[in-house]
C-alpha cells in the first residue's frame, strides 16, 4: 500500500468538502478520480500532497504521515495547476531548474526532454517564451513532463486532459499507460472525462459532496455506470 488515509475531512466554513473515512491506495494502481463540480477533487488532492491540510484525520505515504515528514517527496510528483510553474522563466528555464533540484546535468535535463518531442508537439521548447504567455494546455504540457523528471513512484495529476487539444490528449493518454506499463507507478487523476479516465484507470472513485459515493475496479461496463449515473 502506497497511501491511507484515515478519517480525513476538510471544513471550509459550514461546509465539509472532503469527508473519507477510510481509502487505500495500492502500488501500480492508476486511479481514476470522479466527480462534479466542487465535488472535492482538488482539495482531496491538496491533502495528499500537504499543500493544504485536514481538519481531521490524516494521509499516510509509506505509512508516514505527509504532514509529519517530507520523505514522501523524494518518490512523489505531481501537477495541480500553473501554480506548480514558475511564470518568468521560458520552458527550458524551468527544465534545467527542477532538473537541477534531481541533480541532472543540462544535458541530462536536454536528453531527458528529447523523449517529449512528439508530446510537445512543436510548441514548447525553443520558443523564447515565458511560461506566463503559453496556453494552459502547454502550460500543462510543461508541468506533466517536469513532474516525471524524477521518475516518481506516484503521480498525482489534477484535471490534466482539461486544456489539451485532442492530438495531446491521445498522447498523454498514451504516455499514462507506458508509464504503468515500464514501471510500478502508483498514479491519481482526476478528471471530467469519464472516456478518458475509464480507458486509462483501472480503479475509479466517484466522489460527491466530498464523500466516496463509489470505489470499483473498471470492467468492459464501467463507462455506461459513470455515464448513467452522471446523467440523473
Ligand atoms: N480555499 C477555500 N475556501 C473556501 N472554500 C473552498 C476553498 N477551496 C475549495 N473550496 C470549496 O470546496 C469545495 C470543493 O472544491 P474542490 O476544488 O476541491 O472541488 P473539485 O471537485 O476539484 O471541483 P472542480 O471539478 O470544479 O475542480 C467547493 O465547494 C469549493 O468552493
Amino acid at each position: 500500500m502506497i497511501l491511507e488515509i484515515t478519517d480525513l475531512k476538510k471544513v471550509y466554513g459550514d461546509k465539509t468538502v472532503v469527508n473519507i473515512s477510510e481509502l487505500k491506495i495500492n502500488v501500480g494502481e492508476t486511479i481514476g478520480l470522479v466527480g462534479n463540480n466542487g465535488a472535492g477533487k482538488t482539495t482531496l488532492f491538496r491533502m495528499l500532497l500537504d499543500l493544504i491540510r485536514p481538519d481531521h484525520g490524516q494521509v499516510f505515504s509509506k505509512g508516514i504521515d505527509v504532514a509529519s515528514s517530507d520523505k514522501w517527496k523524494d518518490y512523489t510528483a505531481s501537477y495541480l495547476d500553473e501554480g506548480f510553474l514558475i511564470d518568468y522563466l521560458t520552458a527550458e528555464e524551468y527544465f534545467m531548474f527542477v532538473g537541477s533540484l534531481h541533480n541532472f546535468t543540462s544535458v541530462q535535463v536536454t536528453d531527458y526532454l528529447s523523449q517529449y518531442e512528439e508530446f510537445f508537439n512543436g510548441e514548447i521548447l525553443n520558443k523564447g517564451k515565458y511560461i506566463r504567455d503559453f496556453s494552459k494546455g502547454n502550460q500543462n504540457k510543461i508541468g506533466i513532463a517536469a513532474a516525471l523528471m524524477q521518475k516518481p513512484e506516484l503521480l498525482v495529476l489534477d484535471e490534466p486532459f482539461a486544456n489539451l487539444d485532442p492530438t495531446t490528449q491521445i498522447r498523454l493518454k498514451t504516455l499514462v499507460k507506458s508509464l504503468k506499463k515500464e514501471s510500478a507507478i502508483t498514479t491519481l487523476i482526476s478528471s471530467h472525462d469519464l472516456n478518458h479516465v475509464t480507458e486509462v484507470c483501472d480503479r475509479i472513485i466517484l466522489l460527491e459532496k466530498g464523500l466516496i459515493i463509489k470505489d470499483f475496479n473498471k470492467d468492459e461496463n464501467t463507462l455506461k455506470e459513470l455515464e448513467e449515473y452522471f446523467s440523473e
